[in-house]
């Protein structure tokens, strides 16, 4: 995994800056939108990257015009739905990020996003199935318990639904949690990794910090579990109406795109990154997807681990993710079909 600090290292940089056999098309859904942009930006100094596609219904031309003058190595295109723009945007991409959707205002849950965003992600996943199939699609748009899914039944629909290639983006939870631990710790966040588990929304989001390594009082996890849970809405408070995290979301999805070029194209062995993916740790339970750490490898995802040791406090975080979970999940399902 990546130092907190650093999206990118200098040696990755290096020794992936010379071999065009490793270089692949990204294509950014969303782009001109709070998240689409720094991510796109922060995409353009990826070195595995030789074609930046970036759609949007509005304002792409604009931000690839911006990003091409970067000089870095790859090519950037800007395309909007005229003129069936999503056809050229998606066309042979290896990875396609997909923020578009709108964000939270105060008072509202993601889950309050639905009825706008299931939509737009579904009809994304209908260009996907047409145009890329075989890409690796990364989930960021919310509510990501319920778009997944609507992705995937969009492609089984179709018939190339790949489980290994789609992959909700839980990174900022793990992101967050390693930031909030090391401040209460007095610790730099690159020492402190937290397993985050289960889905990314509320009571969903279960911190493994018992698997930390660290010890915490009662009134310390009590605390910092309701951070973690809770941190996109200290932002949305924060922002006012304006929106919800962008910037660190930004840094958290190329975190996790890098990772999976790293793994699919870049030949690097034992990436590890918390994903929100197909699994069967909670099938018995009629959860179908779950988030826990996945090993990625060159055709994605290569191995789910297991949650491992918990504690009974975090049994019973467990306990209430799982049900949430499950009706999330069912929505999505239930609005595909
Ligand atoms: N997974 C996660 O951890 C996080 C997810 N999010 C979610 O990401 C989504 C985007 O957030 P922001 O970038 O802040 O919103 P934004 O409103 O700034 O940008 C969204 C962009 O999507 C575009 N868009 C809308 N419909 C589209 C379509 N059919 N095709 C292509 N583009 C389309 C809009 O034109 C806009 O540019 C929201 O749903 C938000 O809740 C936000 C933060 C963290
Ligand atoms: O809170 C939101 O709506 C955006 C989000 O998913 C996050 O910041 O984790």
């Amino acid at each position: 995994m990546f130092a907190a600090s650093r999206v990118f290292s200098t040696a990755a940089k290096r020794s992936f800056s010379t071999s065009a056999a490793n270089l692949s098309k990204v294509a950014v859904v969303g782009a001109a939108g709070g998240i689409g942009q720094p991510l796109s930006l922060l995409l353009k100094e990826n070195p595995h990257v030789t074609h930046l596609s970036l759609y949007d219904i509005v304002n792409t031309p604009g931000v690839a015009a911006d990003l091409s003058h970067i000089n870095t190595n790859s090519k950037v295109t800007g395309h909007t739905a005229e003129n069936n723009g999503i056809e050229a945007a998606l066309k042979d991409a290896h990875l396609v990020v997909i923020p578009a959707g709108v964000p939270r205002k105060p008072g509202m849950t993601r889950d309050d996003l639905f009825n706008t965003n299931a939509s737009i992600v579904r009809d994304i996943a209908t260009a996907a199935a047409k145009h890329c199939p075989n890409a690796h699609f990364l989930i960021i748009s919310n509510p990501v318990n319920s778009t997944v899914p609507i992705f995937a039944e969009t492609m089984k629909k179709a018939g190339v639904f790949n489980p290994k290639r789609l992959y909700g983006v839980t990174t900022l939870d793990v992101v967050r949690a390693s930031r909030f631990v090391s401040e209460v710790k007095s610790l730099d966040p690159k020492d402190v990794n937290v397993t985050v588990i289960g889905g990314h929304s509320g009571v969903t989001i279960v911190p493994l910090l018992s698997q930390t390594g660290l010890e915490f009082t009662k009134e310390e996890l009590d605390a910092l579990t309701h951070r973690i849970q809770f941190g996109g809405d200290e932002v949305v408070q924060a922002k006012n109406g304006t929106g919800s995290a962008t910037l660190s979301m930004a840094f958290a999805g190329a975190r996790f795109a890098n990772s999976v070029l790293e793994a699919t194209v870049g030949g690097k062995k034992n990436v590890v990154e918390p994903s929100f993916v197909q699994s069967d740790i909670f099938a018995a339970e009629g959860v179908e997807y779950f988030s826990t750490n996945v090993t990625l490898g060159p055709e994605g995802v290569e191995k789910i681990h297991a949650v491992g040791q918990v504690t009974d406090y975090e049994k019973e975080l467990i306990s209430k993710a799982v049900p949430e979970l499950k009706k999330n999940i069912a929505k999505g399902n239930a609005f595909a079909q």
